[in-house]
């Protein structure tokens, strides 16, 4: 079957149609991993996005149960240079086609992704409208230059908890603010013996703060941070309070609660090789991106906050820590899943706030 994606530029490209079949809109984004479809898939931040693999062989591993990073994919589509329908490997439990058409995720292979990333990299992101059912593609086109932007979406509470539940451990309990938060997050808070509540976006500070925590971690998550403002207010709040750990949405909701400004990107970050530098030790980590929108160091003048961890690719700010309360975020994903794992230090940074119990 023939699937389509056409950009609101006008360029249009035709492929194989692979996973579920449709149309849907989205932002074009594309990703650099050369592993890590199957987290890439299942990472509620990419909800509203349709994301191109650089990778030109996407699904000869399979997709593995246990390797899923949320219950379902968030994606709007999901493109690759060559599908791979005979996976090798003993850990499987099926086939990235089949993983698609249950989460309803609608495929396209066979185009030229590099022409496409060049095109995403020269212009910046794009919407577009990827499709199995057209037949008129200028109006394709058309519909594609008149959907919506990511900004302005609502999409944290389409993917984050509406109940607040308790993982059990006997160490710090942790709150952490889902937004639409990838499970290694919890994992590496698992694996630190930590409690972790998880509670909705929409939690007030006082509701956090009757729940006697430790520490509070703000997730990941989709779209545009200004997009959040309960949850900034709600952030603004809880500083001084106790520790605040903040992973890039949360590491954006943070330095706009601080009173810093975000803005969007040209293309992003969206990989697992990028080089960041711990501002403290000067060491440069390889570390795993995905985000389209960053904090703007400008605006970061004359606050109590500093830039802590930097992008060696474009200088942007990765990390921001405050001058004396126990209160930081990193931009990039030291829970990794896809990606190296070298960065899960922070957490350790984090576990030692909370032993001081936030003095
Ligand atoms: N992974 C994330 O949390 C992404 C944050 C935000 N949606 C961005 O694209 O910048």
């Amino acid at each position: 079957m023939r699937a389509v994606l056409a950009l609101e530029d006008g360029t249009v490209f035709t492929g194989e149609a692979f996973g579920a079949t449709g149309e849907r809109w989205g932002e074009v984004v594309f990703n650099t991993g050369m592993t890590g479809y199957q987290e890439v898939l299942t990472d509620p931040s990419y909800c509203g996005q349709i994301v191109v693999m650089t990778y030109p062989l996407i699904g000869n591993y399979g997709i593995m149960k246990e390797d899923f990073e949320s219950k379902k994919s968030y994606v709007r589509g999901f493109v690759a240079r060559e599908e791979c329908n005979r996976p090798s490997n003993w850990r499987l439990s099926e086939i990235i086609d089949t993983f698609l058409k249950r989460e309803n995720v609608i495929g396209l292979a066979g185009i030229d992704t590099r022409a496409l990333t060049r095109r995403l990299r020269s212009f910046g992101t794009m919407r577009g409208i990827i499709s199995t059912s057209a037949a008129d593609i200028q109006s394709l086109v058309e519909q594609a230059r008149n959907c919506p932007h990511l900004t302005g979406q609502d999409l944290v509470p389409t993917v984050a908890t509406t109940e607040v539940y308790t993982l059990p451990g006997d160490g710090h309990r942790v709150v952490l603010m889902d937004f639409g938060a990838k499970l290694n997050i919890i994992r590496c808070l698992q694996e630190r013996n930590c409690e972790v509540v998880v509670v909705p976006p929409n939690t007030t500070a006082n509701d956090i703060l009757a729940l006697h925590p430790a520490g509070v971690m703000l997730s990941n998550g989709p779209g545009d941070p200004t997009d959040v403002p309960y949850a900034i207010e709600t952030v603004r709040s809880l500083i001084g309070k106790l520790p605040v750990f903040g992973i890039c949405l949360g590491h954006q909701i943070l330095g706009l609660a601080l009173g810093a400004k975000t803005y969007k990107m040209k293309f992003g970050h969206r990989g697992a090789n990028h080089p960041v530098k711990d501002l403290e030790t000067g060491r440069v980590y390889i570390s795993s991106h995905n985000h389209g929108f960053s904090v703007d160091e400008e605006s970061m003048k004359g606050l109590d906050i500093v830039v802590s961890h930097r992008n060696l690719n474009d200088g942007t700010v990765e990390g921001l820590k405050h001058k004396y309360l126990p209160v930081f975020s990193v931009q990039y994903h030291p829970e990794a899943s896809p990606g190296p794992r070298d960065s899960e230090y922070i957490f350790e940074q984090f576990m030692a706030m909370m032993d001081k119990g936030g003095r």
